[in-house]
C-alpha cells in the first residue's frame, strides 16, 4: 500500500459521490488499506443513507477495479437525527453502522426488513398512465378499511402524486421522535411525496432521487401496525417499479399486484408487460381490474362500451391470472375523486362502490388464505 493508492482511493471515491450525491451530507469517515483490502467507512445522514443503498453496488464496483483493491468492506455511519429531521430505517440511528462486517466485494448487504409491521402489501400498478390506477387503489383501500383491515395506503407515484387531491388533504405531514407521521384520512394512514414537496419540484427528479424518495416514504414513516399497505405505484414497468417490487419483495409475497387497464389493445399490452415483471420479481398478481369498462349515460342509463368492453376479462384468461372485476367510466367517480371523497365513502350504494368492495372483498379473502 502506498500514500498515492489511498489519495487516488480517496479521489476516486470523491469523484463518484459527486456524480451519485448528495455530497454535501456524506463524506468520507475513515479509509484504510491493508494488503488490498480497502475498509471504508462514509458517514452520512439518514437521506444520504437512502441514496447509498441504492448505489452501494456500484461503488463497490468502482472501487474493486482499483488496482490496489481486492477486497472491500463498507460501512454507513448515520448522523444522529436532529427532531426536525427524518431518519432512516432502524439500523441507521444513532452512530450505528448501517452494513457492517467483512464481504467479498461487489456483492451487496442484505436489504433491511421494509415495513416490518406491515402484514401485507397490495400494489396497484398499471402498464401505463392515466388508465385509473390511483382512483382504483383509493377507493379499493377505503374499501378494506371498512371491511375492519388496518390499511395504509402509500403513493408511491414521485412523479405525478394524486393522493392530496383524490383525500381532499392538504395539510403537511408532522415529525414525531423523528419519524414522519401518516397523515389519518377516512380511516386510512396515508402518506404521499406530494404531503411534503411542490408537484413542480418532483417532477424533476432523477432516478436516485425518486429511489431515495421513495425508500423513506416505506422507512421514515411511522407506518404502524398495519393488515396492509396499498402502494399506488408509478405507471409503466421501468426501473422505478422493478426496484420498488424488489424491496418490497417479501410484503408482497403475503399480498400481491393488482393490475388495473382499460379495455382497449394497446393497454392491455402494457398490462401485460406488467404481469411480467411481477413475475420477473416473484410477485403474486392477484388479478387484473377493468377500469372505465364501459359508459353508464347519467341522464336514460344506457350503456355503452366506449373502449370495446371485456378485453380485460379474456386477457387475465389469456395470462391464467384472475380478472377480479369491471369499474364503469362514470362522472361520479371522477366527481368524487376530484372533491376528495372517494365514492365509495360518498355513496356507499352506488353500484359502481359496490363492484369496488366486492374485488376489495375478493383480495382480503385471498390476503387471509395467505396468512393461515
Ligand atoms: N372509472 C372511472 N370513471 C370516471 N373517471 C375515472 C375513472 N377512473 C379514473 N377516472 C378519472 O381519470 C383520471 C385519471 O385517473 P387516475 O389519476 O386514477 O389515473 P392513473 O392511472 O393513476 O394516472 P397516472 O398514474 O398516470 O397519474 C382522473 O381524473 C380520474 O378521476
Amino acid at each position: 500500500m502506498t500514500a498515492t493508492d489511498i489519495s487516488s482511493l480517496r479521489d476516486l471515491i470523491s469523484r463518484f459521490l459527486a456524480a451519485n450525491g448528495p455530497t454535501e451530507q456524506t463524506s468520507i469517515e475513515a479509509l484504510t488499506l491493508e494488503e488490498g483490502h480497502a475498509h471504508l467507512i462514509l458517514r452520512t445522514t439518514a437521506r444520504g443513507a437512502a441514496f447509498l443503498q441504492d448505489v452501494q453496488k456500484m461503488l463497490e464496483e468502482k472501487m474493486t477495479q482499483h488496482p490496489a483493491v481486492t477486497g472491500l468492506t463498507l460501512s454507513l455511519t448515520a448522523h444522529r437525527p436532529t427532531s426536525s429531521q427524518p431518519r432512516q430505517a432502524d439500523a441507521a440511528r444513532g452512530h450505528r453502522p448501517l452494513a457492517l462486517g467483512r464481504k467479498p466485494a461487489g456483492r451487496s448487504a442484505p436489504p433491511e426488513a421494509c415495513l416490518p409491521d406491515v402484514k401485507a402489501v397490495i400494489a396497484v400498478a398499471s402498464g401505463k398512465g392515466g388508465v385509473g390506477k390511483s382512483t382504483t387503489a383509493v377507493n379499493l383501500a377505503c374499501c378494506l378499511a371498512r371491511l375492519g383491515l388496518r390499511t395504509g395506503l402509500l403513493d408511491a407515484d414521485i412523479h405525478g402524486p394524486s393522493l392530496p387531491h383524490m383525500l381532499g388533504d392538504q395539510q403537511k405531514p408532522t415529525v414525531e421522535d423523528g419519524r414522519l407521521r401518516p397523515l389519518e384520512r377516512w380511516g386510512l394512514e396515508t402518506m404521499s411525496i406530494g404531503y411534503l414537496v411542490d408537484r413542480e419540484q418532483a417532477m424533476i427528479w432523477r432516478g436516485p432521487m425518486v429511489m431515495g424518495a421513495l425508500t423513506q416514504l416505506m422507512s421514515d414513516v411511522s407506518w404502524g401496525t398495519l393488515d396492509v399497505l396499498v402502494v399506488d405505484l408509478p405507471p409503466g414497468t421501468g426501473d422505478a417499479q422493478l426496484t420498488l417490487t424488489r424491496k418490497l419483495s417479501d410484503r408482497l409475497k403475503a399480498g400481491g399486484a393488482v393490475i388495473v387497464s382499460t379495455p382497449q389493445d394497446i393497454a392491455l399490452l402494457d398490462a401485460r408487460r406488467g404481469v411480467t415483471l411481477f413475475e420477473k420479481t416473484g410477485t403474486p398478481v392477484l388479478g387484473l381490474i377493468e377500469n372505465m369498462s364501459y359508459f353508464c349515460c347519467p341522464h336514460c342509463q344506457e350503456r355503452t362500451d366506449l373502449f370495446g368492453h371485456g378485453g380485460a376479462r379474456k386477457e387475465a384468461e389469456a395470462l391464467n391470472i384472475p380478472f377480479l372485476g369491471e369499474i364503469p367510466l362514470l362522472r361520479d367517480i371522477r366527481c368524487s375523486a376530484d372533491e376528495g371523497t372517494p365514492l365509495v365513502l360518498r355513496e356507499p350504494d352506488h353500484p359502481a362502490s359496490q363492484a369496488y368492495m366486492t374485488i376489495a372483498r375478493t383480495l382480503m379473502t385471498e390476503l387471509a388464505a395467505r396468512d393461515a
